[in-house]
């Protein structure tokens, strides 16, 4: 009997949930896709519920669905409730629950949750203001509504455990850095491996000698310089906040700027709670900075639309920052460079975007093709280099679900021994 891995990935405007099934031959590594569903807009409501499976396609509003918790809640009404999805209807099948945490500090790979891991992920949430207690609120449904299910957390953090110390080390006092473990942890880091495996298999290079400069562009936004398959540098940092800005997020600013916006910087936000302490400035940078604070809305695809000057400064605000990393990442691996890519939602969806950031880093060798890049098709990877171009550029769907689930196959024997140390 096949086993069934529920994948979750909660990102700061969306949360997406696929439902795989374990191949039945034991050498397979890749899950069968069954269902997936996603609601977005969390940011922009109202949110939407998009619904895949198979031929089988559904779209609905979703009003009253504001936070991560309540998206995977419905989600997974959505899910049981299917009959055509007859694998889950007794939720006792679902044997793997994979949850996306974007902060996980000095954890070098997944791992079982228990108490004591529960613990250590909460205990980042200050570092992940948008990210770790929703991540947090749904492994506590799932263990709540799916006790049979082992739950595995898979960080965003983890890929970058490769970033050599020059990068990311702050050059502040080492002790109190030391102390307060204050480095550059980068994140996207799930989406960025299922982008070295998928690149590597489309250009038929091994992931050892693939270097590409990596552009995950969705509500959060981040470059990654990919230097032999690995991480070498990224725009994130200690936090998600540093580096590109975002759909409510600042992006990198002079770190003096607070203390002239308000005098209430160091003051605790009302919005800190039990679980998750974080001063004014943090909210201010994190939830009410970036393309809402610019333009009143985080909707990418409007602002690209630019019937408004504000948008086109959000707009023009974006393909700068992002041309601060490409042109840098480009030098870091000395012109070496298999691709630049696009993932994440504005990424794969925003055609205005990626023509003048390529145009942008015209004079390094990339160049653009416009049909192609108007009109990319279904596929996971995109060519859309123009003819002559030195350089390709890629568009790359990303699946951080499938990345997940993939990885439950490939490191069963350490999960299960984990599990079973951990008495789950
Ligand atoms: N056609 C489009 N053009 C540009 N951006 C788009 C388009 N459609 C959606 N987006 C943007 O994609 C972003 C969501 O990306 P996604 O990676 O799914 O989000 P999350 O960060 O929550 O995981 C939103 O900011 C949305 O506005
Ligand atoms: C790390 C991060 O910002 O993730 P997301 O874009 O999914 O919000
Ligand atoms: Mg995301």
């Amino acid at each position: 009997m096949p086993e069934i891995i529920l994948s979750i990935n909660a990102g700061s405007s969306s949360v997406k949930a696929s439902v795989f099934a374990s191949p039945t031959s034991q050498a397979s590594k890749t899950p069968t896709l069954l269902a997936e569903a996603e609601i977005s807009g969390l940011t922009a409501p109202p949110s939407t519920l998009k619904y895949t499976r198979g031929d089988h396609h559904a779209k609905e509003e979703t009003r009253d669905v504001t936070t991560q918790d309540a998206a995977f809640k419905y989600i997974l009404d959505h899910l049981t409730s299917d009959s055509g999805l007859p694998e889950i209807a007794k939720k006792e099948d679902i044997k793997f629950t994979c949850h996306r945490v974007v902060h996980g500090g000095d954890f070098p790979h997944s791992q079982v949750i228990d108490e004591d891991t529960y613990h250590k992920i909460a205990e980042l949430s200050d570092l992940a203001p948008l990210h770790n207690a929703p991540a947090l609120a749904i492994i506590k449904t799932v263990s709540n509504l799916l006790p049979y299910s082992t739950n595995i957390a898979y960080f965003d953090t983890s890929f970058h455990h490769t970033l050599p110390p020059h990068i990311s080390t702050y050059p502040i006092d080492q002790t109190i850095a030391r102390q307060n473990k204050l480095r550059k942890y980068g994140f996207h880091g799930i989406s960025y491996k299922f982008l070295v495996h998928t690149i590597s298999n489309h250009l038929n290079k091994p992931k050892s000698d693939l270097n590409i400069i990596a552009l995950h562009l969705g509500s959060g936004a981040s470059a990654c310089c990919i230097r032999s398959g690995a991480s070498y540098d990224t725009s994130m940092g200690l936090t998600p906040l540093a580096g590109l800005p975002g759909a409510t997020r600042s992006g990198s600013i002079d770190p003096s700027l607070m203390f002239h916006f308000t005098h209430q910087a160091g003051n605790p936000s009302h919005e800190s709670s039990s679980e998750m302490h974080i001063t004014q400035a943090e909210e201010i940078l994190n939830k009410k900075s970036g393309w809402k604070s610019l333009t009143g809305t985080t909707d990418f695809g409007k602002i690209s639309e630019v019937d408004r000057e504000e948008d086109k400064l959000a707009f023009d605000i974006f393909v700068d920052r992002i041309l601060n990393y490409v042109p840098s990442y480009f030098a870091k691996l000395d012109g070496k460079v298999d691709a630049l890519v696009f993932a994440g939602g504005i990424g794969e969806r925003g055609v205005k975007l990626r023509k003048a950031v390529v145009e942008g880093v015209r004079c390094l060798g990339f160049g653009i093709d416009e049909e192609k890049n108007s009109n990319p098709g279904k596929e996971t990877v995109v060519d859309i280099t123009r003819e002559g171009a030195k350089y390709k550029t890629l568009i790359c769907r990303t699946d951080e679900q499938l990345q997940m689930a993939r990885r439950v196959l490939e490191e069963r024997e350490r999960l299960e021994e984990d599990r079973r140390r951990k008495g789950k």
